[in-house]
């Protein structure tokens, strides 16, 4: 289990043997918030989120006192076609920020006592353009998958995935078609803030790339339309998976390479609440198809993992209020 997969059949092994959110464990929260000091169900959401993450967690005392923000960052080839508003220097330019603390992400993983860190995924050699061929072959894939594997603190009680990587969102875009139909247009956005010339570039590159891959499934469809730091957020939320550690999926970008785990194995994703709803207009859909209502819907168009960060703290506000009210015996207060 702590040994990172070797193989695409490693993760496909991984992916067929996952270990299920506790059923006795649910119950008993469940009954534990039954007794809880207020009236039912006025907690709302919280108390879902609550009663999921003790599933998890194997406890009725469920917590989120040692979150970990892990950001990937890859170079995508794809940018050459002129789909993204940035250069890709930016990319490396933002992780030097993430190191020096100035980034949006910097500060909400602090808000939120998050640990942070940060795995550039090598971006001097980027990813292959995806319209011409593979984004990784199998060992590059492999590389990045287990970075992300590898990154996970078995300590973490949360996780939340993010990401930095100039083009990136027509990589989430063509993943999202490949996986769900439908037309390049309805999964194509501005991203960075593309113009109306690039958007329809965009929409004609993830239709030239996706026609290209048309016959990949699953993880094949990470490999060959993502990029390095999908790969490894696929590794870490896989992991999580394994350590029962609940996830926080951010933006389009995490949940495109999450969703080529759920394509894989369906259900995949059970240990996974959606952050929040980005901007991108193809993150609704694709968390539509997932199954996933988000916790947060901000008019975030950022990444980083920057949206599930802030829904961090509302899965620290449902464990507080879950693990910390008292009952109505505990103080005599009349039930009713
Ligand atoms: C300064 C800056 C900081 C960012 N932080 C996240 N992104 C976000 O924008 C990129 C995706 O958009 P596109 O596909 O249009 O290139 C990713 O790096 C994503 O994390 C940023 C983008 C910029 C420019
Ligand atoms: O959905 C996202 O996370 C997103 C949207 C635009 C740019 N970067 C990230």
């Amino acid at each position: 289990m702590s040994q990172s997969p070797r193989s695409l059949a490693d993760i496909r092994s991984l992916l067929s043997g996952l270990p299920y959110s506790d059923g006795p464990s649910v119950k008993a929260a469940q009954a534990r918030n039954g007794q809880l000091t207020k009236p039912p169900g006025a907690l709302g959401r919280l108390e879902d989120v609550a009663v999921w993450m003790a599933g998890w967690q194997r406890t009725d005392r469920p917590h989120a006192d040692t979150p970990q923000v892990v950001i990937f960052a890859g170079n995508h080839g794809v940018t050459a076609q002129g789909i993204s508003a940035f250069p890709p220097q930016v990319t490396a330019q933002m992780v030097a920020n993430f190191l020096a603390g100035g980034a949006a992400i910097n500060q909400l993983s602090r808000v939120f006592g998050a640990r942070m860190d940060v795995h550039a995924l090598e971006l001097d050699q980027p990813t292959a353009d995806f319209t011409q061929g593979a984004a990784m072959d199998e060992a590059g894939f492999l590389r990045a998958f287990a970075s992300g594997w590898d990154a996970v603190d078995p300590g973490a009680d949360l996780l939340v995935t993010g990401e930095m990587g100039i083009g990136n969102t027509t990589a989430a875009a063509a993943i999202a078609h490949a996986l769900c139909g439908g037309t390049p247009g309805e999964w194509v956005g501005r991203g960075t803030g593309l113009d109306d010339a690039g958007l329809i570039t965009k929409a004609r590159v993830v239709g030239e790339a996706v026609a290209r891959h048309a016959d990949a499934r699953g993880i094949e469809v990470l490999r060959s339309l993502g990029g390095r730091e999908l790969a490894a957020m696929a590794g870490a939320i896989l992991r999580a998976r394994h350590l029962r550690i609940p996830v926080l999926l951010d933006g389009f970008i995490c949940t495109a390479a999450a969703a080529c785990l759920d394509a894989e194995a369906p259900g995949a994703l059970d240990h996974c609440l959606a952050g929040h709803v980005s901007e991108e207009p193809g993150h609704a859909c694709l968390l539509d198809r997932l199954g996933k209502v988000p916790l947060l819907s901000l008019g975030l168009r950022l990444g980083e993992g920057s949206g599930a960060a802030l829904a961090i703290g509302v899965v620290q506000g449902a464990v507080a209020c879950h693990s910390g009210m008292a009952t109505f015996a505990e103080a005599g207060v009349s039930d009713g």
